[in-house]
């Protein structure tokens, strides 16, 4: 039996006068997930939150927490805790009473409010700063103090926005394992707003991707990364190459696509779709192979220019331009381009395997 959704949207639209900021969102998120809320700014993610925390009141459609609607029902009146998780902390506060002050405004007694702030710090691994000021803190400690004071009261969800957006980028990828792994040890659910692509795929357990107020694709990192639903979520992610074109069948009556770089045969499963349709093909950079020479054995491959490359750790992108202008990116370990004189310039051979390739609406 699968467990009831602890929040659900249902066909809820949030209105500004004339201008629609959420169009029709459904949406479950079950008990303990981490869910990610990802778009460009602007296409209606705070919003959606604003709309849970009951800040804003959706103009149409229900939210139901724990199966109850949420419409006009204020947060203190709630039954599920949810707490908005604010990175200003009190400045007149120093850190134990930072994390205490929400227990202490609960009617809490003084020693045990201190203790179970005492063990949130413990768990935030900032213990040793207990008695500092605010000001006397890095980026990142402030960051653990907050978090610890979101968490003190036990929330069943909590809500964040954008909350490493101030870190440098090695201190938010460090928070990013804190944050995942706190998440899994506590079993709250998250639901988290950024406009980060690595945020959201190295720490969700599903990922909303939205566009201009809707959402274009719900799923694993995984799923999106590998299947994407829409040429908007392809381009959005910038992980794989995009091939456009019409549909048709090659003389063995394969389906194919025939686009400005040539035609490719298309991946054997899934709806082939309607010959004549307009659409696009994609393949990861990851996926794609490189050729010095024109290989024989492959069914799907096109002849194109070196145009640059760049350097990322273990990995390299290669950048290509087919003969019709075409830029085509592939991505490669060192040890996999060993063999390959890469000069900008020189002529090679791109290749991938039809199962590779995946088909998306435009
Ligand atoms: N109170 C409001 N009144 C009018 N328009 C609003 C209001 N709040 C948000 N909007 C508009 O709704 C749209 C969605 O805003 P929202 O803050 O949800 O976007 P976002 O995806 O969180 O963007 P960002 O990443 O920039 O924060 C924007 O065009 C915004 O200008």
């Amino acid at each position: 039996m699968t467990q009831a959704p602890l929040v659900s949207f249902e066909g809820v639209v949030k209105r500004f006068g004339s201008y629609t900021a959420v169009q029709k969102i459904d949406l479950d998120i079950s008990q303990g997930e981490f869910l990610a809320l990802m778009g460009s700014s602007g296409c209606g993610k705070t919003t959606t939150l604003r709309m849970l925390a009951g800040l804003e009141a959706p103009t149409e459609g229900v939210i139901r927490l724990s199966g109850q609607p949420i419409n006009d029902l204020p947060s203190w009146s709630r039954d599920t805790p949810m707490v908005w998780q604010s990175l200003a902390l009190f400045p007149f506060l120093n850190v134990v009473e930072n994390v205490e002050f929400a227990l202490k405004m609960r009617g809490m007694g003084k020693a045990d409010r201190r203790r179970r702030a005492e063990q949130w710090l413990d768990r935030m691994q900032i213990a040793e700063f207990a008695g500092r000021n605010i000001s006397q803190l890095s980026g990142g400690q402030r960051q653990r103090v907050a978090l610890a004071r979101s968490l003190v009261v036990e929330p069943k969800i909590l809500l964040l926005d954008e909350p490493l957006s101030a870190l440098d980028a090695a201190l938010k990828v460090r928070m990013q394992s804190v944050l995942k792994n706190l998440q899994r040890e506590t079993g709250i659910t998250f639901v988290y707003v950024t406009h980060s692509q690595s945020e959201a795929f190295s720490m969700a357990d599903r990922v909303v991707i939205m566009s201009r107020g809707k959402v274009e694709q719900i799923g694993t990192p995984r799923d999106i990364y590998r299947a994407p639903r829409s040429r908007f979520v392809a381009d959005f992610l910038g992980s794989s190459n995009i091939f456009s074109g019409e549909l048709a069948r090659d003389a063995q009556g394969r389906p194919t696509i025939v686009t400005d770089s040539g035609d490719f045969i298309l991946p054997g499963v899934g709806a082939p779709g309607i010959e004549g349709q307009k659409s696009s093909l994609t393949v990861l950079d990851t996926r794609m192979q490189v050729h010095a020479d024109a290989p024989q054995d492959v069914q799907n491959s096109v002849a194109a220019r070196m145009v640059g490359e760049e350097f990322t750790g273990a990995t390299a992108t290669i950048y290509f331009e087919t003969q019709s202008g075409q830029e085509v990116r592939v991505q490669k370990t060192h040890e996999e381009l060993a063999g390959l004189d890469l000069q900008i310039g020189q002529l090679f051979h791109l290749s991938w395997s039809p199962s590779d390739g995946h088909l998306v609406n435009e």
